[in-house]
């Protein structure tokens, strides 16, 4: 079932059939929530399509959000998923994104809602099998600063909240009559009990950028941990549905499979980085999170005119 929401307004459940997931928004309509029957939920600002909320049946938190977080369109959210996009860090050397701001505008710029789609599985009828998905749009035509990328392209984002999973995809289009280049990622900020205790597998043996390291080029031996600040861009071994987890205490909080994305960044900016971030509260939150960021960063993707390139993350909890 698909419907189209040209403006705001709330979407609910039909009357005399199973309860079905929700969409409302905000008064102001800064932002949209999602809803499923089980209690999932799953919050997205406008400006920047930023994800700020993922909560499961029991309204536990997943995503880790900076007390200080501006959450009023003036600067990138610090927290939940900002979208990197259409570069990475910054490019002074490049042609075309030299003078892109850090990580590019797709986070700093309103997005317009395109509309949500349900489904339920095969066994169908069941709260459990349910799933939404919101849709998101920006175009060039949309973007305040679009004269620092001079391209024309469309980018569709798509958040499915299943009750086991979140799935963020972003289909970039090449609207234009020429090639462009292009950087993605998804800079998802994971809550986390106790950074000291966590380690995430799935990495060992990939080689990495070390970012705090002079940019230099390491191989990854064993489990990483967190021990100080930490900046890295991983390229996996294997595929990208070779599952990144996080495990902390002996649990598997989280598994993250990638889709058409062979990069993953893993970023904690620890004590010294966290005190010099005016929008990083509390100072010592850097404890409570782990950014990882599944993206294609590691090289430029080439799109050519009519062109698309779809990625996508997702990101499995117990339950
Ligand atoms: O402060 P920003 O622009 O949100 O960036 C946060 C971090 O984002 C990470 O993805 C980068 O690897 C880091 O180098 C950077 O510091």
């Amino acid at each position: 079932m698909v419907e189209r929401a040209n403006k705001p307004s709330a979407l609910s459940a039909t009357p005399g059939l199973a309860p079905q997931p929700t969409v409302t928004f905000s008064d102001d309509n800064s932002r949209v929530t999602a809803e499923l029957p089980t209690g999932e939920t799953v919050e997205i600002l406008l400006y920047g399509a930023t994800v700020i909320s993922w909560k499961d049946s029991r309204g536990d938190e997943k995503l880790w959000l900076s007390e200080a977080a501006k959450l009023d369109g003036s600067k990138p959210v610090r927290g939940g998923i900002p979208l990197v996009f259409p570069v990475f860090g910054t490019a002074p050397n490049h042609a075309s994104a030299s003078k892109l701001p850090q990580h590019g505008f797709a986070r700093n710029n309103r997005w317009e809602f395109l509309g949500k789609s349900t489904s339920e599985s095969a066994a169908g009828k069941q709260a459990a099998d349910l799933s939404v998905k919101l849709d998101f749009g920006l175009s060039s035509s949309a973007v305040s600063n679009s004269d620092l990328w001079p391209f024309k392209f469309n980018l569709i984002y798509s958040v499915t909240l299943n009750r086991e999973n979140l799935t963020t995809s972003l289909v970039v289009t090449n609207d234009d009559d020429k090639p462009f280049e292009c950087q993605v990622l998804m800079h998802t900020y994971l809550r986390v009990k106790d950074i000291t205790q966590v380690k995430i597998t799935g990495l060992d043996g990939a080689s990495y950028t070390d970012k705090v390291d002079g940019a230099s080029t390491k191989s990854q031996s064993g489990d990483v941990t967190i021990t100080g600040e930490t900046d890295r861009v991983y390229t996996p071994k294997g595929g990208p549905s070779d599952p990144v987890s996080v495990v902390e205490s002996g649990k598997t909080p989280y598994t993250v499979t990638r889709d058409n994305l062979s990069n993953v960044v893993v970023w904690n900016p620890w004590t010294e980085k966290a005190e010099g971030m005016a929008d990083f509260a509390p100072k010592d939150g850097y404890k409570n999170m782990l950014c990882i960021e599944p993206g294609a960063v590691g090289a430029w993707q080439t799109l050519e005119a009519g062109d698309a390139f779809e990625g996508a993350q997702t990101i499995t909890i117990p339950y």
